[in-house]
């Protein structure tokens, strides 16, 4: 395992040409950029948690049926501070660095003070985010850094602070069809609340059509949310929204703000100063878009753990949602690499499989209906929601699959009623070895796997013009534990699961984490390829990186979880 997660992997700066096999739809042009941790220690230093990897970005570029791959590690303050001391000097999520070893008394007390409202780390190595012409490499931070999609050069770094007041913000926005973006993020403290803030960059600085200008000032609050405690807000790494609303889960995995606080005196890490409580409730927010408000009724569930919100709907007065649920924090315990890197079988067995949750909760809940009576009237799920007293509902999920995770949806869907999944299969241990196709209206799935294969996260991109929801393409970049077989970029056709192409490269590729596909502009305008339908002719739309989840059933940006009109 050490092979996956321990070792530092080489850049490949120069776009190397891949071997083909098979062979790649012609329509399928532009770039799948994604993200994830690429180097692990720094001079004698180890970082102890696979999330605290310095972010190594990469790509491979589509073209003509030709693939060319490319990574380099961004360039963060972070990176270029580590790499200059030759050591870890940053703190991140499971690791905390002390940059000053040497420093007398005094300046080492006021650095602990400095700590209590600590600068984050500026390691961006979660997602991409897209936000008006411009891409940033994200993490959980106020913290994002935009960065060049074709060279992977790092550009500005972004202080979320600056233009809305986070101190920690998603790596999984949303988007709408015209491209503006939905995120979330957490203000700690400030004026003495602790909230959740729902804030919307636009696709454009408004009164400009002008390129160049920066959306991220023109970014506004959409709507806040009292966190149940000044000093210990959930935790969450995505959310959900439908046409008309978002859904936030305000879960009993937490972050100990005073534990943060003293954490750096303490000397132990940011991820030691989560919690989850399992005797609390997890609340389930509905946020009303129109009104920007939150639904009064106080929905709640279990105690669970979600990172990831696959999908969320409204049907028959319920909003409908589906996550990834765990039923304890156990998966972020097991990305320590010790625990990967040695006896990986034993020690890196979650206790809690991922399990594919729906949700359905009643938008309108009749003050008189009887205590203890099911409100949810949608005859497509077996989801429940129990009416209790004082405007009170207790929402019990439908389990529909058992040990999947990294989920992605045909985003022209996102919002909307869909059928299918693609994910990563993963079982009791937390490394994928499959992908998962599974279909939500049959209950049944189709799965990819090869002896040795490790895939990432799988996504789809469209056929243009697709008709199905399932017309298109799954790409996923597939390292191997067998030293004879290289990674490949893998590339399936999405509805039968059957390979379409792959493209190998001699490289030291990372296992990544999350990622979008930037198809190229005007490329069909210019090379007249595919032939084009009628349709196409009547279309329009651009295509390309301004247009992204345009309508005709067909969404030429392919980004995250969830959403469609904000
Ligand atoms: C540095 C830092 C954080 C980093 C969290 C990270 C890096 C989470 C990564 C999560 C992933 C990759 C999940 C995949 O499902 C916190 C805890 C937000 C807050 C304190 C500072
Ligand atoms: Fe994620």
């Amino acid at each position: 395992m050490e092979i996956i997660f321990g070792r530092n992997k080489k850049e490949q700066l120069e776009p190397l040409r891949a071997t083909v096999t098979g062979s790649i739809p012609a329509w399928l042009q532009g770039t799948l950029l994604r993200n994830g941790p690429g180097m692990h220690t720094v001079g004698d230093s180890k970082y102890n948690h696979w999330f605290d990897g310095l972010a190594l970005l990469h790509s491979f570029s589509i073209r003509d049926g030709e693939v060319f791959y490319r990574s380099k590690y961004l360039q963060s303050d972070t990176y270029n501070a580590n790499i200059e001391a030759n050591r870890i000097v940053v703190s991140e999520f499971g690791t905390m660095a002390y940059p000053d070893p040497c420093k007398n008394i005094f300046s080492k007390a006021f650095s602990y003070l400095s700590h209590t409202i600590p600068d984050f780390t500026d390691n961006c190595l979660i997602n991409i985010m897209k936000c008006g012409e411009d891409f940033y490499a994200t993490t959980e931070t106020n913290y994002i850094r935009k960065i060049d999609p074709q060279t992977l050069e790092t550009l500005e770094k972004v202080d979320y602070r600056k233009y809305v007041a986070v101190n920690l913000a998603t790596s999984h926005p949303h988007y709408d069809e015209a491209g503006n973006v939905l995120n979330m993020g957490t203000s700690i403290a400030d004026k003495g609340r602790t909230k959740y803030v729902m804030f919307k960059i636009p696709a454009t600085a408004p009164g400009s059509k002008k390129k160049g200008k920066n959306p991220l000032k023109h970014s506004e609050v959409f709507c806040s949310i009292p966190s149940r405690s000044l000093l210990s807000p959930s935790y969450y790494h995505s959310f959900g929204v439908t046409e008309n609303y978002v859904v936030f889960l305000e879960q009993p995995f937490k972050l100990d703000i005073l534990k943060m606080a003293t954490a750096y005196m303490r000397g132990v890490s940011w991820a030691s100063c989560m919690t989850f409580c399992k005797e609390d409730k997890t609340y389930i927010h509905i946020i009303d878009q129109k009104t920007r408000k939150p639904v009064p009724t106080k929905f709640y569930t279990d105690p669970m753990v979600v990172f990831h919100h696959v999908n969320a709907y409204e049907e028959d007065g319920c909003v409908l949602f589906d996550v990834i649920a765990y039923e304890d924090n156990s998966l972020y315990q097991l990305f320590y690499l010790a625990n990967l890197n040695k006896d990986f079988e034993e020690k890196s067995r979650l206790t809690s499989v991922p399990t594919l949750r729906r949700f359905a909760v009643p938008l309108h809940v009749d003050k008189d209906a009887e205590v203890g009576s099911n409100l949810v009237k949608v005859s497509s799920t077996t989801a429940t929601a129990l009416k209790e007293k004082d405007d009170h509902v207790y929402c019990q999920p439908e389990v529909l699959y058992e040990g999947l995770e990294l989920p992605r949806i045909n985003y022209a869907h996102n919002g909307k009623p869909y059928r299918y999944i693609f994910a990563a299969e993963v079982q009791w241990s937390p490394v994928p070895t499959k992908i998962l196709k599974y279909d939500v209206l049959t209950k049944s799935s189709l799965k990819w796997s090869e002896e040795s294969c490790w895939p990432a996260e799988p996504l789809f991109v469209p056929t243009p013009g697709a008709k199905d929801e399932d017309d298109g393409v799954i790409l996923s970049a597939i390292i191997s534990t067998d030293p004879q077989k290289l990674p490949f970029l893998l590339i399936l056709d999405a509805k039968s699961f059957t390979e379409l192409a792959r493209a190998s490269v001699d490289v030291d590729m990372h296992l990544d984490l999350h990622g979008l596909f930037i198809p190229d502009a005007g490329w069909n305008a210019v090379k007249q390829t595919p032939a084009k339908t009628q349709e196409d002719e009547n279309s329009d739309h651009p295509t390309g990186l301004t247009a992204p989840g345009l309508g005709h059933g067909e969404n030429d940006f392919t980004a995250g979880h969830g959403g469609k009109s904000l």
